[in-house]
């Protein structure tokens, strides 16, 4: 005779089908939380349409890239505003400070400089490695890698990357330019120019590339070449900086003919292998304005890109050298 089992009933297909759909959900979700961020914005928004949970992350990433465009990797978030048009964020990697761009050999010659024995470098008139830096010149020193101070030093002032409220703004003219969140105080450390530290020649391939990109539409490079003349006078170091795939938050910073608000200091580490370039207030700058440096004097082609600084002194084209 048939008894009827006591135990729990098989559970029929059509039972298992929702638990299935939850789990594949439940992946679907932790896979895209992962993967999305890493996108770039036409494949973000190639997946954003494809189903409601992937829309729902696309949106947050979107909104996390807008929100602050070190993505976490400065003191402070760096928020992008765009009144122009409807691109909500700029997209590029971000690297607070220099990186060793592709072909560059690991090796790099090292800077010769003793470091400081002080316990203590903040005001220490006998600290070999301090300077006022808007005094110093173009060339200045911090405490590195080769003094007995700590991290915590205050003679180190452009290690810690920015921190002085900054926000992204999108102009109709001149694209994404930088401005001030605050007061910023004359002397105060803005940021440095970081970004992939390239040979010359891998600079000058660049710059062809991104020459013709310019010509073709819409786009703006970031590559900055820096000349150092060495104390003998006689040979010139050349550092070449391209931020246009991988940089900080200085990448944004538009050129203005009357010199904009911003020193450029080129500042050695006791001890580091190459110098930094680092942009310091020149004057006090009002909360809101526009963060501006000039690109350089010399405009080899008459008929370069137009700017739109709109001081006094304009000359009318963005400058423009040979790389
Ligand atoms: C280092 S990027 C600065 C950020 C850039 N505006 C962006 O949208 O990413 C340099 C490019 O910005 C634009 N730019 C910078 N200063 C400008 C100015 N004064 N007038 C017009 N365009 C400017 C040019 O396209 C230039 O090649």
């Amino acid at each position: 005779m048939h008894k009827p089992s006591m135990g729990k009933r098989p559970r029929t297909e059509d039972q298992e089908e929702p638990d299935r759909r939850k789990t594949h959900e439940r992946a679907l979700f932790q896979c895209a939380r992962l993967i999305l961020p890493l996108l770039h914005p036409p494949e973000l928004a190639a997946t954003s349409s494809t189903c409601k949970t992937l829309h729902r992350i696309a949106k947050s990433v979107t909104a996390g890239r807008t929100s602050d465009a070190s993505g976490g990797l400065e003191k402070l978030p760096i928020p992008f505003a765009n009144a122009v048009d409807g691109q909500p964020y700029a997209s590029f990697a971000y690297a607070p400070t220099q990186t060793l761009g592709s072909g560059q050999r690991r090796t790099q010659p090292v800077f010769d400089a003793p470091g400081c024995e002080c316990e203590r470098c903040d005001g220490d008139a006998g600290c070999p490695c301090g300077g006022d830096y808007l005094d110093s010149g173009e060339l200045a020193r911090e405490c590195g890698p080769s003094c007995r101070c700590g991290v915590e030093c205050g003679n180190r002032v452009t290690q810690g990357g920015v921190s002085v409220r900054l926000r992204v703004v999108k102009d109709e003219r001149k694209g994404w330019g930088l401005r001030a969140g605050q007061l910023i105080r004359r002397g105060q450390f803005v940021c440095e120019y970081a970004g992939e530290l390239l040979t010359t020649k891998e600079a000058r391939r660049r710059q062809q590339i991104y020459d013709q990109l310019t010509s073709g539409g819409w786009f703006c490079s970031a590559l900055l070449v820096v000349r150092e003349h060495l104390p003998s006078g006689k040979a010139c170091m050349r550092i070449n900086i391209d931020a246009t795939r991988i940089g900080n938050v200085a990448r944004f910073i538009n050129h203005s003919c009357d010199g904009g608000n911003l020193s450029t200091v080129l500042m050695r580490s006791s001890g580091a292998l190459l110098p930094r370039l680092c942009f310091f207030a020149s004057r006090d700058i009002e909360e809101d304005e526009e963060i501006t440096f000039s690109y350089g004097e010399i405009r080899l082609k008459s008929k370069g890109l137009q700017c739109f600084c709109g001081s006094s002194s304009c000359f009318g084209v963005l400058p423009s050298e040979s790389t």
